[in-house]
């Protein structure tokens, strides 16, 4: 079987990948040849026009009810064999909150907040969404474009880093969905690369960092013992061995943990810069600062990225801080890990503590950020060059079509993914 993604585009220059037999969910799938590496702009970054006719966010999908709390986790375990009486312990954060995760009504905001903004360029684009968890689920979105009369679609994860959770695992889902939709070959589908150092992204942490700060020395504390912890998922070292590009060095964390380092340093840097430059504030310290992991699941005798923002806080308070600054910059929007892990349980561990705890807001639907996600659709759409393109580290602009073995999965073994070259 040859089934054909990424067919020519109009412009001549190929973007195709021919795929060949594989194995999925008990289907006959495709594999793409690898070399067809040649198809496309090396090291990746599609710097021809495409003309895009839709968008299609993608979410991660959360429960809006008590009832779809256990399917919900059912669905984002499965294929690991989780019986549901370990689901309801993890279903206790939303059981708390009414069984509601806040991410999808976020999700809608954004997608409408999107729409404004690519009407207000005219760009003539609709902008579908859907998840990977949770209703509304991604085939349906990409059957409603393909109904519309969509053909040509860019996908955008509500995701800004590498990993196999947050790029490969939806590359996979889109890749899914065309499955689902018997849409392979009809339809062809690419996703914006990763953003962690896109603008857009970056300016609200900056801003809110800024705040945060102005706030501790207006409460008169003292700058020299405040700590900014900027937090993140952790995820198994395992899957951070195995971020990004296989073929480069990236040291402990992978790409990773090397994306998140580069944005905490730029934001910090900025923050400082930004604050320093407002004369009425005296002399501004330099700030003690530090990357740190949330949210770890899995056995315990299984390693994951450390160290957990609550010994972090609890390691910094036996120090001397007075005030914790945490800043969600591994995360989009403030969805259950951030009302939960961070307003929830690390606030306790900074009342525990004695010290102050600040949370810095994630971009959500700030214009800023909104306008910058519309940015790198007209990247896209007009094919800018990868030296043209603006981002705020050294490691970016990350890639719109990824290497073999990019954020591969050797637990979930080999799945057939858009926007790269496989396997
Ligand atoms: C890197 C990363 C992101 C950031 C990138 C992105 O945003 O995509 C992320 C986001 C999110 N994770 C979320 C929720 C969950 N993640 C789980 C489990 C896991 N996440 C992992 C990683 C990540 N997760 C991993 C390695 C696992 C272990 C299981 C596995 O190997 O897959 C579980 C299962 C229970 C448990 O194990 O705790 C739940 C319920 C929600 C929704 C929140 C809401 O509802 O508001 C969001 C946005
Ligand atoms: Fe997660």
């Amino acid at each position: 079987m040859t089934i054909t993604n990424n067919k020519l585009d109009e412009h001549g220059k190929a973007v195709v990948v021919d795929l060949v037999d594989g194995t999925y969910a008990g289907e006959q799938f495709a594999r793409a040849a690898t070399d067809t590496a040649q198809q496309f702009a090396v090291p990746g970054h599609v710097e021809q026009p495409v003309a895009y006719d839709a968008v299609i966010l993608a979410g991660f999908g959360g429960p809006e009810g008590q009832d779809d709390v256990i399917p919900f986790l059912r669905n984002v375990t499965r294929g690991r064999g989780i019986p549901d009486e370990r689901l309801e312990e993890v279903a206790h954060h939303y059981r708390h909150f009414g069984g509601v995760s806040p991410i999808n009504e976020q999700n809608r905001q954004l997608q409408k907040a999107l729409q404004a903004e690519a009407d207000r360029r005219g760009l003539g684009l609709p902008i579908y969404w859907g998840n990977r968890n949770w209703d509304p689920y991604l085939p349906e979105a990409v059957q409603q474009a393909y109904d519309d009369g969509h053909r040509t679609v860019l996908g955008l994860a509500t995701s800004a880093y590498s990993s196999f959770s947050s790029c490969r695992q939806y590359r996979e889902d889109f890749a899914k969905a065309l499955d689902a939709t018997g849409l392979w070959g009809e339809m062809r589908i690419d996703k914006v690369g990763q953003f962690f150092d896109s603008p857009g992204f970056v300016a609200p942490f900056v801003t809110g960092v800024v705040d945060a700060l102005r706030d501790l020395i207006a409460r008169g504390s003292d700058l020299a013992t405040a700590r900014v912890l900027f937090a993140t998922h952790s995820i198994p070292t395992s899957d951070a061995e195995r971020s990004g590009p296989r073929d480069v060095d990236w040291g402990e964390g992978g790409a990773y943990a090397a994306q998140h380092t580069a944005v905490s340093e730029v934001i910090m840097a900025k923050a400082l810069a930004e604050l320093r430059a407002d004369e009425t504030l005296g002399e501004i310290p330099d700030v003690e600062w530090q990357l740190v992991y949330q949210s770890r699941s899995g056995p315990p005798t299984q390693p994951w990225l450390e160290p957990d923002i609550n010994d972090a806080i609890a390691d910094h308070a036996t120090a001397g801080a007075t005030a914790i600054v945490m800043v969600p910059v591994g995360f989009v929007s403030d969805h259950m890990e951030v009302m939960w892990d961070l307003d929830t349980e690390a606030m306790e561990t900074c009342e525990e503590h004695g010290v102050i705890g600040l949370r810095v807001p994630t971009p959500g639907v700030d214009p800023v950020y909104v306008s910058g996600l519309i940015d790198l659709v007209e990247e896209r759409l007009t094919g800018t060059a990868k030296n043209d393109r603006v981002r705020e580290t050294e490691l970016g602009p990350w890639y719109d079509v990824c290497r073999p073995g990019c954020c591969e999965n050797v637990r979930a073994g080999f799945k057939p993914a858009i926007s790269g070259l496989q396997p």
